[in-house]
């Protein structure tokens, strides 16, 4: 049987009851502790290379929006040799090499399946066909189509029932930024406010001007939600890369933040210049830009939010970058609206540069809506709410 130990690796670093346990398995040396290191343990993706085969099962946890509970598994593991049931797990996350010969991997995923599905129906589950950056373009689509095609197979045999279990597969490398966007989407399915969440990045699209929004984990590097608008590909690799930059490059700031001397607590004693009187009513009634509303000058905004009352207040530094300095021109913006989440938009250079007060303001109020929401989650949780 299994034995399980906790990583030293990670630690929970906050009072959340309830983790959301993610099993990470898949047949041996297909990437499951690559996965895991390099997006939560900030592993540079060159190094998975010396990483040890896993021999017993590794517990991690990780503090998103949600916390998170992953639990790396051996290659060999069986549903018998699991000590734990799979009714615990809200999602399982099954790693095939993309490259591999796919038979065993199909039989060990539909073993899986079939048992999950008798103890919990609802339990997600993800397929990543992994290290596809190995492959040329046309190659993954096949390879894609061909291991689809055995699974959905092998579960027909199985009964016709299972024809109708949601499976997702995706193509994920941890030499790109497919593995984030990949895991982002395992995690929207596990964040129950996500729709509040969108209602918010929404509203701040809508009243920016911005074409497309992001609410960022900074460590990670997964995005918890986004606006209604389609995500494409390159913008989301900007922003993890932009990310990456400022991940690297922000403990060089730190002395200034220490010293920062702003006053302790300026939150918002009026509404966003878009006349959104509170986040709660914000939620139905996004408004355009207010032409009108000149912008503030940025040393009268606010720079820190206490993160609970009474407790010291945070500062929450900001950032952007010009993307094409060219007439009308994107600027890439970067909030941070929690310790470990932050707001990436992108927006028109003359909203940024002509109506940064705006901006701020917006800013103010989005990063009011998440900590609104993020507590409710929290006490939910915890017991403690309705
Ligand atoms: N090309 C490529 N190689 C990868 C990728 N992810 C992981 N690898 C390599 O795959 C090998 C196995 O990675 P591991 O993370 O140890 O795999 P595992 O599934 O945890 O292995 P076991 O614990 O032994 O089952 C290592 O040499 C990694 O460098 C990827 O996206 N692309």
């Amino acid at each position: 049987m299994a034995s399980m130990q906790d990583s030293l690796a990670l630690k929970p670093s906050n009072d959340f009851a309830r983790r959301t346990k993610i099993l990470l398995m898949g047949t041996k040396r297909s990437g499951k502790t690559s996965i895991q290191q390099v997006l939560f343990n900030n592993l540079p993706p060159k190094q998975t290379f010396y990483i040890e085969p896993t021999k017993r099962i590794t517990k991690h946890a990780f503090d998103t929006f949600i916390p998170l509970e992953i639990w790396d598994c051996p290659g060999d593991v069986t549903v018998d040799s699991l000590d734990t049931p799979l009714s615990e797990f809200t999602t399982i996350l099954f790693v095939i090499d993309i490259r591999a010969l796919y038979q065993e991997p199909i039989s060990k995923l539909v073993e899986f399946m079939v048992a999950a599905h008798q103890v919990n129906p609802d339990i997600n589950f993800e397929v990543f066909l992994h290290k596809a950056e190995k492959l040329m373009e046309d190659d993954k689509i096949e390879y894609y189509r061909l291991i689809h095609e055995g699974v959905m197979d092998r579960l027909a045999d199985e009964s016709p029932e299972y024809e109708q279990v949601p499976l997702n597969f995706h193509l994920t490398s941890v030499y790109d930024h497919s593995l984030q966007d990949a895991f982002s989407h395992v995690l929207h399915k596990l964040v129950d406010s996500l729709s509040f969440l969108e209602d918010l990045l929404n509203i701040f699209c809508s009243n920016t001007s911005s074409p497309k929004a992001f609410l960022f984990d900074t460590t990670s590097r997964l995005y918890v939600a986004t606006d209604a608008s389609p995500v494409d590909q390159a913008t989301h690799n900007l922003c993890c890369d932009y990310l990456y930059m400022l991940n690297a490059f922000g403990p060089l700031f730190k002395s200034n933040m220490t010293n920062d001397s702003s006053p302790p607590d300026q939150s918002p004693s009026t509404p966003p210049p878009t006349a959104i009187t509170s986040p709660s009513t914000s939620l139905a009634s996004p408004n355009p830009i207010h032409p009108n509303i000149g912008p503030p000058t940025v040393s009268n905004l606010p720079k820190t939010l206490p993160m609970t009352p009474g407790s010291k207040p945070v500062f929450y530094p900001s950032a952007s970058t010009s993307l094409s300095p060219s007439h009308p021109g994107t600027t890439l913006t970067y909030h941070l609206v929690t310790p470990h989440l932050a707001l990436l938009a992108l927006l028109p250079s003359e909203v940024y540069e002509m109506r940064r007060g705006l901006v701020e303001w917006n800013v103010v109020w989005f990063r009011e809506g998440i900590r609104e929401i993020w507590e409710v989650e929290r006490e939910g949780r915890s017991g403690k709410g309705p």
